[in-house]
């Protein structure tokens, strides 16, 4: 039996965007801050966030200048005095931006919210859009090579905290929560710049950053479009969204993103993977990329790991035990041999979504084409990942020609469980089948994965952030949506138990810290999650998001209680 330790990546080369001198020079005074403030509170990123305040050249020559000491260090107080000098405040690059569609209390929020705690509470999260909302501010725009923000044409809604820019798979439910707080403008603002970031490079960029222009994140941008143009019709955007959905198509479905795969009964399939134009250190986190690499021999190996990390950034789950050979051993990351349930389930949406569209603005042939490919892709998905013993869709392990097409073996299934594997659900095209939805409910129910406080992303409790007991607001919510979208009565029952569970830690942890976060204890209610190689943050987008999504579903009765 081939066990996941002895395969090989599918192979190990591949383009590399090219970085930018600025962002070369922000890396070089993260890594002296740290040998000069030490790790003790030090976030990497927030170095390569800095605005200059002159040109590069100049900065360069000054800290080139900075005294050092008999250790090649700089002090304290010359470097904080350098700091203060010659760059801005970090986030000054964003300004707050009054959203124009915003009011205190919209017109029909939240109908069936009855409980007035939980309704004041709700208004209270509506309100937080005003604090994560931005604009791009005008010096960036003036002079954007003083800058690692790119410039986007519209407003936007940041997650929070150090999170500062706009990042891609956050703002879809972020939109979702816009949405129920009738912010249809502002929505349409990140949408917008989304359009705008596929226009200039092809796909929608993991965030907002010069740094991020070297991969993707899990890609929604069809579904935000879907949504918004659900809600209000609006024409004119989803006819300027057509043109870019289908280039970012074409980016998932093409090059180092494309695998094919022959299935047991030799038919062939194309399904996608992660994979970053990128092989060196994570410039947000180059120092702790550069830590874990120097376990490693070769620059041909460290080149591999560092790509290895920027794809699972691209993943949205960086990091998790899911894309390790060895649970126990970071450097064993290997996501590019992956084939991930999740990724295929949101190109198969937005095929979907591509063929609606299309036929909304009348290209009936273009529909065709998108319904044929979404078809094409359902047969692959349960080709490929469909688990019938365990009732689950599970990733499965490449093993690796260096041409990217393999034949199918059972045993290259990872059979751990991951919240992900339940992602299907999500699209009708799964949910509108009771059978398969009482199987599904079945195996989540004995997964393991349903905890008190909402659905875990693993078992394994590995200390990385998409891993036991961290849970997630985009994965409880794909899960709910789909158990309500299907015609099951016991279906939805399961539904509302889980989005409740979460909207209580929700509660309770704002209740007890003031703030929303961007990640549970799904073992304890009204605890947020921790791990990985940031503190926890809050703000939080998509959290927020999300609550307002399952309460504009599910209501809450005037009799119910919200405490655990
Ligand atoms: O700085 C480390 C990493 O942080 C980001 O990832 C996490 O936050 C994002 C924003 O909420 C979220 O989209 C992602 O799922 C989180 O894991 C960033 O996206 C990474 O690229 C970055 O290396």
């Amino acid at each position: 039996m081939t066990t996941l330790e002895s395969l090989s990546p599918c192979n190990n080369i591949g383009p590399v965007i090219p970085t930018t001198p600025l962002i070369t020079f922000l890396e070089r005074v993260q890594e002296t801050a740290l040998d000069t403030f030490g790790k003790k509170g030090f976030d990497p990123k927030l170095y390569v966030d800095l605005s200059l305040k002159f040109n590069l050249s100049t900065t360069e020559k000054a800290f080139d200048g900075l005294p050092r000491n008999e250790n090649g260090n700089v002090l304290v107080k010359d470097l904080e005095e350098f700091i203060a000098t010659y760059f801005e405040d970090e986030g000054d690059d964003l300004v707050y931006y009054d959203p124009p569609d915003f009011v205190p209390e919209p017109d029909g929020f939240l109908p069936e919210v009855e409980n007035l705690e939980v309704r004041e509470w709700a208004l209270k999260v509506h309100s937080l859009w005003k604090n994560l909302s931005r604009k791009i501010s005008g010096e960036v725009l003036k002079q954007p090579e003083l800058h690692t923000l790119l410039p986007l044409p519209e407003p936007m809604i940041v997650p929070g905290s150090r999170f500062r820019e706009v990042y891609y798979w956050d703002s879809y439910w972020v939109i979702r929560g816009l949405l129920a707080s009738k912010m249809y403008e502002t929505a349409k603002s990140i949408v917008t710049n989304l359009i705008s970031l596929v226009n200039k490079y092809g796909f929608a960029l993991n965030g907002g950053r010069a740094y991020y222009t070297n991969r993707s994140e899990p890609p929604l941008l069809s579904a935000m479009v879907y949504e918004i143009y659900n809600r209000t019709g609006d024409m004119e955007l989803a006819k300027a969204a057509l043109p870019a959905l289908l280039k970012e198509h074409e980016f998932w479905n093409s090059e180092m993103h494309k695998v094919t795969i022959q299935d047991a009964q030799g038919s062939n399939h194309i399904l996608s993977r992660y994979y970053a134009k990128w092989n060196k250190p994570r410039p947000e986190s180059s120092t702790i990329d550069k830590q874990f690499a120097s376990k490693l021999l070769n620059v041909s190996e460290k080149q591999q790991f560092y790509r290895e990390v920027a794809s699972t950034a691209e993943s949205g789950w960086d990091f998790s035990t899911r894309w390790m050979r060895n649970p126990s051993e970071f450097t064993t990351l290997a996501t590019t041999s992956v084939l991930p349930v999740d990724l295929n389930v949101f190109i198969l949406k937005m095929e979907l979504d591509i063929a609606f569209l299309a036929k909304e603005t009348g290209e009936e042939s273009l529909a065709e084409n998108f319904l044929e490919a979404s078809q094409a892709r359902k047969r692959a998905i349960n080709s490929i990942f469909w688990n019938e013993k365990m009732g689950q869709w599970l990733d499965y392990w490449l093993t690796g020609s260096t041409t990217c097409q393999e034949t199918w073996k059972a045993s290259n299934q990872n059979q751990n469980a991951f919240a992900s594997n339940f992602s299907p659900l999500w699209i009708n095209l799964f949910n509108s089948d009771t059978t398969l939805v009482k199987t599904i409910m079945r195996s989540l129910q004995s997964s393991g994965l349903l905890c008190a406080a909402g659905i875990a992303t693993s078992l394994k409790n590995s200390g990385q952030q998409w891993d036991f007991p961290n849970g997630w607001a985009p994965l409880q919510h794909m899960i709910v949506e789909g158990l309500v979208r299907s015609e099951s009565q016991e279906a939805r029952s399961l539904a509302e138990e889980i989005a409740k569970r979460w909207i209580r830690t929700n509660y309770i942890g704002y209740k007890k810290t003031g703030v929303m976060h961007e990640k549970y204890n799904v073992e304890k209610c009204g605890e947020f999650g921790g791990g990985g190689e940031y503190v926890p943050q809050t703000g939080f987008g998509w959290s927020n998001g999300v609550v307002l999504a399952f309460l504009e579903e599910f209501g809450w009765p005037q009799d119910q209680r919200i405490d655990c």
